[in-house]
């Protein structure tokens, strides 16, 4: 059977593990920072600390020992926070099997270097791109590890690389499509975090469905820009790994970035609800790099900038809202193609 390492047992890397063990194609082992975690994962085949109420598939093993978890692993999938992603690379790096197939399941742009995800992995293992894949989608994991049916984006460059890890990944309640455009993929994941968190904004300040839609497909506007600039084919974000996502974040009470939003609209300062937020909310501190990738691209984003006002520079949601709405008036479509 393939061996499959998954890095990080928080909600997404958990609830992954229970698709790729549900699949039945691969052996999984699951890469937990603590032993307690590991040691309930395999004593209970529950994790308490995320899913407390899902009976995980007893295939799945988890450890402590990240060697352990990577030794002849033909996938290694990274499932941890994006702006701790290249130290625990650095780590990592001695037992990742030089012909390792790496899939990054983050969501996220590194801050200072503005590099995808993607782009950290190539830069901290030197592996080809053709060895690095990402899967995207609208994937909320509480619903997935319920086995509740969800589709997404299996995309790598080599697109039979792309094909074998579909197959180790398809689910009866999971059905990924492949793609080769890893591009847009990732920027579509990563943008949509942010406009999840102005989505979340504007529920908080107790506005209802004409915001939330335009916020929706003006975010989608400025993410399209965005990955077209970037060299992403336009049509992806019309897909599961764009609109499908960003759907689903801003329409879920389960998205981390929609709540942190909420929050923060309602009136909780920035730092409180960073205090009070247990899981990763990665719209919080990829919103800068993403609003610099744009900058030094000449993109213009500014539902991302304004998000970067509120979260990094104090605005407050009622000045972000007026400053948005005074921008200069424009055709709805410019700045792509
Ligand atoms: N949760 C979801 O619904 C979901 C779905 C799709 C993609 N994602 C993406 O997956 C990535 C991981 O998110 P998550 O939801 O699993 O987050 P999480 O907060 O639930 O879990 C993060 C995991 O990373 C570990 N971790 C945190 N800091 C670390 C560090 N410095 N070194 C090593 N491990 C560390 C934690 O212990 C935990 O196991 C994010 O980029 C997120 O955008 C999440
Ligand atoms: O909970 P969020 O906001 O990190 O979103 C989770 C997933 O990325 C949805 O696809």
């Amino acid at each position: 059977m393939t061996k499959v390492a998954i890095l990080g047992g928080g909600s997404w890397g958990t609830a992954f593990a229970n698709v790729v063990a549900d699949a039945g194609l691969a052996t999984v082992t699951l890469w937990c920072r603590r032993p307690e975690l590991a040691a309930a994962i395999n004593d209970t085949h529950i994790n308490p600390d995320y899913f407390p109420q899902v009976q995980l598939n007893p295939e799945l093993h988890a450890t402590t020992d990240p060697a352990q978890a990577l030794a002849g692993a033909e996938f290694v999938v990274l499932a941890v926070p994006s702006q701790s992603l290249r130290d625990n690379l650095d780590a990592w790096r001695p037992h990742i099997p030089p012909d390792a197939v790496i899939v990054s399941l983050i969501k996220g742009v590194e801050l200072g270097t503005t590099l995808r995800m993607s782009e950290v992995v190539r830069s901290v293992l030197n592996h080809p791109a053709d060895q690095v894949a990402v899967v995207s989608g609208p994937n909320l994991a509480g619903e997935i590890a319920e086995r509740q049916p969800a589709t997404a984006v299996v995309a790598c460059p080599h697109e039979a690389t792309a094909v074998r890890l579909q197959h180790i990944c398809k689910a009866p309640y999971f059905r990924p499509y492949t793609h080769t455009d890893l591009v847009g993929a990732e920027l579509g994941g990563a943008v949509k975090n942010v406009i999840a968190l102005a989505v979340g904004v504007a529920v908080g300040l107790g506005f209802g469905d004409n915001a939330k839609a335009s916020l929706i497909t003006r975010g989608l506007a400025e993410t399209v820009r965005l990955a077209v600039a970037l060299g992403a084919d336009e049509h992806t974000l019309a897909g599961l790994a764009g609109m499908g996502d960003l759907v689903a974040t801003c329409s879920s009470p389960l998205s981390r970035n929609r709540t942190f939003g909420e929050k923060l609209g309602s009136g909780m300062s920035v730092a409180d609800v960073i205090a009070e937020t247990r899981q990763t909310a990665e719209g919080v501190r990829s919103a800068r790099a993403i609003s610099a990738l744009a900058r030094d691209n000449g993109v213009d984003m500014p539902i991302t900038e304004t998000v970067v006002a509120m979260v990094d520079e104090g605005l407050p949601p009622e000045e972000a809202l007026v400053r948005f709405m005074s921008r200069s008036a424009k055709p709805e479509r410019y700045g792509v193609g």
